[in-house]
């Protein structure tokens, strides 16, 4: 076992990962192997290697998103329970995972046409069973902090702006108190006020004791908030053979 820290909520296990595709032949393509790292409870881990090698597709792989070919994605909600293994989980039991220990940030707001931006954001309170105007007031209160004109809270997000998107898509991912935190470039359109709001509220909840997961690919964000960088270049099946 590469690690056996208590306060661990993550590990993967000699993860491995290819796509084969049907149109092309089942041509087979390896992204990583070996992927084994761990991340603690206050610790921000993020992904680093350069486009292409994996980052996405292993935070994917996380969520329960993308299928595993092999290993082990162990997690828990707190440093006393025992670790899931979300590769032989259930599809009920990846379900569960989602709602109650693994929060994700993805890099697009997946837009539900004729739900406010409030609604989207308060949606995974809602799920949780916490009333509907407490869940609609914290939803305010972040876009608030993220600077979403409050003239927008009503409309849908189709006609946002990438930027106006992105916030909803991180208030959205930050409201929950999940004890894992994915994050897949959160900070990419957003100028430099907001860049620094998402900062802080990386920070609080590392300081809250959030295992976070994530690929920045901004330097400044990287220097501010990192605590380790995982190189998944050392797991690239394509870096060994293209050297
Ligand atoms: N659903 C998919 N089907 C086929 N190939 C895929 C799929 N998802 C990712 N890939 C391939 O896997 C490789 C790794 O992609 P991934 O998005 O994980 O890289 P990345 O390191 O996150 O890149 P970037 O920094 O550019 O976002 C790429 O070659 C990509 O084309």
């Amino acid at each position: 076992m590469p690690d056996a820290s208590p306060q661990t909520l993550l590990r993967l296990e000699d993860v491995a990962k290819s796509f084969t595709n049907h149109l092309r032949g089942g041509i087979h393509l390896p992204v990583v192997a070996n992927v084994s790292f761990h991340v603690e409870a206050g610790e921000v881990v993020v992904l680093g290697g350069p486009s292409g090698v994996g980052k996405s597709s292993i935070l994917r792989m996380i969520t329960g998103n993308y299928g595993v070919e092999t290993g082990r994605i162990l997690m828990r909600g707190t440093a006393e329970e025992d670790f899931a293994d979300l590769v032989a989980a259930s599809p009920r039991e990846i379900i569960g995972l989602r709602r109650d220990v693994i929060g994700y940030v993805s890099q697009f707001l997946r837009a539900i046409p004729r739900v406010s931006a409030l609604d989207v954001v308060a949606e995974p309170l809602f799920a949780r069973g916490v009333e509907t105007t407490d869940a609609r007031r914290r939803a305010g209160e972040l876009l608030e902090r993220l600077n979403l004109p409050t003239a927008l809270f009503e409309l849908p997000p189709a006609t946002f702006s990438g930027g106006e998107k992105q916030r909803v898509n991180i208030a959205r991912g930050f409201l929950t108190d999940h004890p894992i935190l994915l994050l897949d470039e959160p900070t990419a359109s957003l100028d430099d006020a907001n860049r620094d709001v998402v900062c802080a509220l990386i920070e609080e909840k590392r300081e809250r004791g959030v295992a976070i997961l994530g690929i920045f690919h901004d330097e400044t964000v990287r220097r501010r908030i990192a605590s380790r960088i995982v190189d998944v270049s050392g797991f690239s099946t394509r870096t060994k053979t293209a050297a």
